[in-house]
């Protein structure tokens, strides 16, 4: 176990290679007031005690941010692409020999278990590492259509000044994801992290600097959502934004970004099945259950969130799925062995706690857990409900807590078509023993991403993203990079 003040937090904002407090309350009589909102205060979820506090940007801030990422954007764009990789190879190597303090910081904002927030640094490397490759960027083309002397070249640029907005629930690999495609391509970058998860991306950022990442190219910023969303959505010069978090958030900030016709990548809520088909290696289905749904507690965007089991397996699965989640350890994430840490906040519980208690008034059976745990504030016991049904709303909804809801089918065709409702298509899960029915579900599941017999699907290799209202544009992979780039067609004459 470690003690919060082990750690020493960034408690300032980077602005420009500049560590910075917010220009708030700088005036005489500001200063006087009672409240000091120049300051955004941040809770351990395990604990409820306060572990830092982030500067709130004034919106003059944000422009001269903006400003200076432009100026930024003109140099890096210049810099050699191979000049660019390696400096992104640095930070890479930075952020693996720092893993275990960065894990720490996690664990303490975010409050999932260490082992999962040392994989999720990893996980956030790897994007790094994964773009650090020139070859991800090549694209350009000379074309053989025009009538010698002529060339038709079609080049790739870079954006520009790019802007991402990311959650809580991963701190660390949704800004990677971002920042090093954006940085690779030659765009600059404006970060705001989530409020309550903020110090690993500044952590992130000082290893950036350290790196040799130049001064503008990489920015984080912390404030109020409404004043820097506000300023980025609105600036002409910010010509790209990606955002990470909900559906609702997403679309507000997709018709903020119209006026400006910026380019966007949407990476918004799921609401994953995950199938046991008849022919399902049951035991392997469970393990594939606890992977994809137990992970960070159920905060996780493509965690299957409800199961769809085959009747003739039904009550296998349930027992054993019920068995294992039995065993599942709640605690600090910094305690030895535990596998489930705090949610987020007060609110989160409630949500979860109003999702089991719909279903549970409509007829589902609580197996296990069902409640808050008695002996700590924030945790949610982990559940399984037995007879759920499509009505109930932790079917319909994204329930991103600890509840494995199991509804029970014996059509195949009917499960899919209902399934073709759901307004969410970002991932979807498995488990069959033949040919016919793995390739048949895989093509007719509307999502973005499918996992065949394993409840794991990321890689930095693989584009990551979803179709229908779980967002647009694709994350890692060759298509990660294509984000960030423009194309440009240039004819040559002599
Ligand atoms: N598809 C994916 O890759 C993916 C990955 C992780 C999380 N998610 C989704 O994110 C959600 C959970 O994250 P959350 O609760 O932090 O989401 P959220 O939408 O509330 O917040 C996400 C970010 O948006 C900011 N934000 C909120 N309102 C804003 C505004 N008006 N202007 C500018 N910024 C604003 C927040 O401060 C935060 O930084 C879930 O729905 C989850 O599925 C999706
Ligand atoms: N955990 C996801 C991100 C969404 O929560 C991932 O696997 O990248």
């Amino acid at each position: 176990m470690f003690a919060d003040s082990n750690l020493a937090l960034r408690q300032q904002a980077l602005v420009n290679g500049v560590w910075v407090s917010s220009t708030k309350n700088t005036t005489a009589s500001a200063t006087e007031s009672a409240v000091d909102d120049s300051w955004h205060e941040v809770v351990n979820p395990a604990t409820q005690a306060v572990i830092g506090r982030v500067p709130q940007l004034t919106e003059a801030q944000m422009e001269d941010c903006i400003s200076a990422a432009e100026a930024a954007f003109y140099q890096w764009r210049e810099v050699p692409a191979k000049q660019r990789c390696a400096t992104l190879a640095r930070w890479h190597a930075a952020i693996v020999a720092d893993r275990e303090r960065l894990a720490r910081i996690l664990t303490l904002e975010q409050g999932k278990p260490l082992a999962e927030a040392l994989g999720e640094i990893d996980y956030a490397a790897s994007y790094i590492q994964w773009y650090a490759q020139p070859a991800v960027l090549e694209r350009s083309a000379v074309l053989p259509y025009g009538d010698t002397p002529t060339s038709m070249l079609v080049v790739s640029e870079p954006i520009g000044v790019c802007a991402a907005i990311t959650p809580w629930n991963f701190p660390a690999a949704m800004i990677t994801r971002k920042v090093a495609p954006a940085l690779a391509a030659g765009c600059s970058m404006i970060v705001k992290p989530a409020p309550d998860t903020p110090f690993t991306a500044l952590a992130l950022a000082e290893l950036a600097l350290e790196a040799g990442i130049p001064a503008g190219v990489l920015n984080v910023v912390t404030g109020e959502a409404e004043v820097i969303g506000g300023t980025l959505t609105r600036s002409a010069k910010v010509r790209k934004l990606s955002f990470t978090g909900s559906t609702g958030v997403g679309r507000y900030l997709a018709a903020a970004c119209a006026p400006t016709l910026k380019r966007l990548s949407l990476e918004l809520g799921g609401n994953a099945p995950f199938i046991v088909c008849e022919d399902a290696d049951v035991d392997a289905a469970v393990q594939g259950a606890l992977d994809s749904k137990f992970r960070n507690a159920g905060q996780t965007c493509v965690c299957a969130n409800a199961f769809y089991v085959h009747d003739s397996v039904y009550e296998a699965f349930a027992d054993k799925l019920v068995a294992r989640v039995k065993k599942l350890q709640l605690g600090r994430g910094d305690e030895a062995e535990v596998n489930i840490g705090p949610l987020i906040n007060e609110a989160a519980l409630t949500k979860v706690e109003q999702l089991v208690a719909d279903a549970v008034a409509q007829g589902a059976t609580v197996r296990c857990g069902g409640a808050r745990w008695a002996e700590q504030a924030q945790w949610f016991v982990p559940t399984v409900l037995t007879e759920a049904t499509q009505d109930m709303r932790c079917v319909k909804e994204e329930i991103f807590g600890p509840v494995a809801p199991l509804v029970r089918y014996s059509d195949e065709a009917g499960l899919l078509a209902s399934l073709r409702q759901q307004e969410a298509g970002l991932a979807a899960y498995f488990y069959s023993q033949q040919l016919g029915r793995i390739q048949r579900l895989s093509r007719q599941l509307e999502v973005g991403m499918v996992g065949v017999n394993t409840g794991l699907i990321s890689d930095a290799a693989v584009p990551f993203g979803g179709v229908k209202a779980s967002g647009m544009g694709r994350e890692g992979g060759q298509q990660g990079i294509e984000e960030y780039l423009e194309t440009k067609y240039i004819k040559l004459s002599q």
